[in-house]
């Protein structure tokens, strides 16, 4: 089990979990805080409160940061809760349930690779109304990604072409396909697309996207949290 936390215990912290149940608990309250942050993200990115009220509300979220600022990982340790690179990135700005930057995409297996269900809000406007484009490029690279993953070559992206054919809705069920069309080496190439869920026919973005495994001898130094075998670190 990977220890991820790292500085001294502070006394509204809880110990490490270690068993599979308190894992899931953690999980799940790593979630709601996920879940009250996107609503507060959403929320004050539509507000028409008044200056007063925000000062206000500025200052409560001040507090509120305060009490998770104590006990902290580090920058490269994996989350214990996660299984890193295939499974679960409970803090990944695109899947994961924890972080408020997230939609969060939700994932999973096709015949041939993976689909992505999410809805974008208002925080990931690019045009009026419709989805930035950088949002666009990170669904799919995030997918792109975990599809090599699936297909049990995990990389990193070194080129990612996007095509944006239509705007892409906000606040509209999305679905983002991606596919692992070829491999060459440590290469995998990759296919991916956002289409919206009531019209699966009509492409909105399509990217093309090149991934490499990188040099195993790399590996250790680029994410030291993992083993050489390829799991967390830590026992
Ligand atoms: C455990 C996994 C976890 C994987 C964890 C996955 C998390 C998914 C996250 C979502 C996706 C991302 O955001 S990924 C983040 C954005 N991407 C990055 O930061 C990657 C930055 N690039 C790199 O660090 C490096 O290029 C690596 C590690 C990818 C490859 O380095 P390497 O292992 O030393 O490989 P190297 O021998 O140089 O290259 C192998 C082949 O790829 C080609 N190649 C390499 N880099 C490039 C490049 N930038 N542009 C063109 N071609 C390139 C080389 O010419 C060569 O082709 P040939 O001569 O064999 O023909």
């Amino acid at each position: 089990m990977h220890t991820s936390f790292t500085g001294p215990p502070a006394a509204d912290t809880h110990p490490t979990p270690a068993t599979a149940e308190e894992l899931e608990r953690h999980k799940a309250a790593i979630t709601r805080l996920g879940n009250e942050l996107r609503a507060l993200v959403e929320a004050a990115v539509r507000t028409a409160a008044t200056p007063d009220t925000l000062h206000r509300v500025a200052e409560g979220v001040r507090h509120v940061t305060g009490q998770l600022t104590g006990r902290r990982r580090a920058r490269a340790d994996i989350p214990e809760v996660d299984e890193f690179p295939a499974g679960t990135r409970i803090y990944s700005p695109v899947t994961g349930a924890g972080s408020p930057l997230a939609p969060p995409l939700r994932v999973t297996p096709t015949d041939d690779g993976l689909i992505g269900h999410c809805t974008l809000g208002i925080a990931h406007e690019g045009p009026p109304g419709y989805g930035h484009g950088g949002m666009s490029a990170m669904l799919l690279d995030e997918l792109m990604g975990r599809a090599c993953a699936a297909a049990g070559a995990p990389g990193l992206t070194i080129s990612l072409q996007m095509r944006y054919h239509r705007p892409v809705p906000l606040e509209t069920p999305l679905r983002i396909l991606a596919r692992v069309t070829g491999t060459d080496h440590r290469k995998s190439f990759v296919t991916g697309s956002i289409t919206t869920e009531a019209d699966p026919a009509t492409d909105l973005v399509t990217a093309e996207g090149v991934f490499v495994a990188p040099d195993p001898r790399r590996v250790r130094a680029l994410f030291p949290g993992l083993t050489a075998d390829g799991d967390p670190a830590g026992g």
